[in-house]
């Protein structure tokens, strides 16, 4: 399989503090990587060092082929690099700080920065200095895509965005990746990725802690069932059932807590009379968390 991204041992030290530990993690074309972790876990760090800003204590980052801390000329017009703290020269307008970059691309198609500034309802006349945030941040969009890169890196951006943008991003972000590009999304709140990524990296303290596909993350996540009898719920046989971690009886009703699939449960109660099945979603957020708090 192709890998846009490979660290091998991924490391950088600021003075005596481990900001990334020995990162191996590889991305494939082609898909929404969703680079999630709490405050300080080292996301920022390795998105400078896959953007080629820094360079690592030791290890490797290999984006395309190419060293990303040494071939970044060769890289330049293949990354669209989103910075957390978007902060652009406050005098230029947003189109006189599009077009700077546009030539530093080697030039962009002027169609497309129309479209996404269409697309973003941004004003590009006015002085960047005089933004709300939200549309600082538009601009900082707008030029991360411009040049349609075969690769997004982009750290923590939807901040600022309204809901209605936030919306219009994913959509974009979805479109990116179907047109065959990959993307690196950094972010602190799954909520915000689980919608569009497709895989989900979680850092903790400067550590990758797992590598899975949402689908897996879902699948492994709690659920709730609310089983229905119509004599009373035979306990002992749901407490058996593989997954089950809680129950509780309050009448006929037994609410069963259960993680992974549920079609054992709902088998093995078929037979017992169940009058009723209310299934709650998989309570994702729970999952992620065990993953946060190192319980996962
Ligand atoms: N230039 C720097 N000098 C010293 N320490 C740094 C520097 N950059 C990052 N760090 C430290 O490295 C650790 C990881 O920081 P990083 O910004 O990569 O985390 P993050 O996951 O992006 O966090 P957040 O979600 O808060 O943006 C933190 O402890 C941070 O204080």
């Amino acid at each position: 399989m192709d890998h846009v991204i490979r660290t091998r041992n991924l490391t950088k030290r600021f003075g005596h503090r481990t900001a990334l530990d020995g990162l191996n993690l590889d991305v494939s074309a082609g898909i929404i990587l969703g680079y999630l972790g709490p405050n300080g876990a080292g996301k920022t760090t390795t998105i400078r060092l896959l953007a080629g800003l820094i360079r690592p204590t030791s290890g490797s980052a290999v984006v395309f082929g190419f060293d990303a801390s040494d071939q970044y000329d060769a890289l330049q017009r293949r990354i669209g690099y989103l910075p957390g703290d978007f902060v652009a020269y406050p005098d230029l307008t947003g189109a006189q700080y599009l077009s700077y970059f546009a030539h530093l691309y080697g030039g962009v198609d002027r169609a497309r920065i129309d479209l996404l500034t269409k697309r973003f309802d941004l004003d590009l006349g006015v002085r960047i200095g005089a933004l709300s945030r939200g549309n600082r941040q538009k601009v900082g969009i707008v030029q991360a895509f411009m040049h349609d890169p075969d690769l997004l890196i982009l750290d923590e951006p939807t901040t600022g965005l309204d809901p209605l943008m936030q919306r219009e991003f994913r959509e974009l972000l979805r479109e990116t990746r179907d047109a065959g590009r990959t993307v690196f999304l950094s972010s602190h709140v799954l909520s915000e990725v689980e919608a569009v990524a497709d895989t989900v990296a979680i850092l903790r303290a400067g550590r990758l802690v797992t590598v899975q596909s949402v689908q897996a993350l879902r699948d492994k996540a709690r659920r709730r069932l609310d089983l229905t009898f119509a004599t009373t719920p035979p306990t002992d046989l749901v407490r058996a059932v593989a997954g089950v971690q809680q129950l509780s009886i309050d009448g006929r009703v037994a609410h069963v807590v259960v993680t992974g699939s549920t079609a054992e449960l709902i088998k093995t109660v078929a037979a017992y009379g169940v009058t009723n099945v209310v299934s709650h979603e998989a309570d994702l957020e729970a999952a992620f968390l065990d993953y946060y708090d190192g319980q996962g």
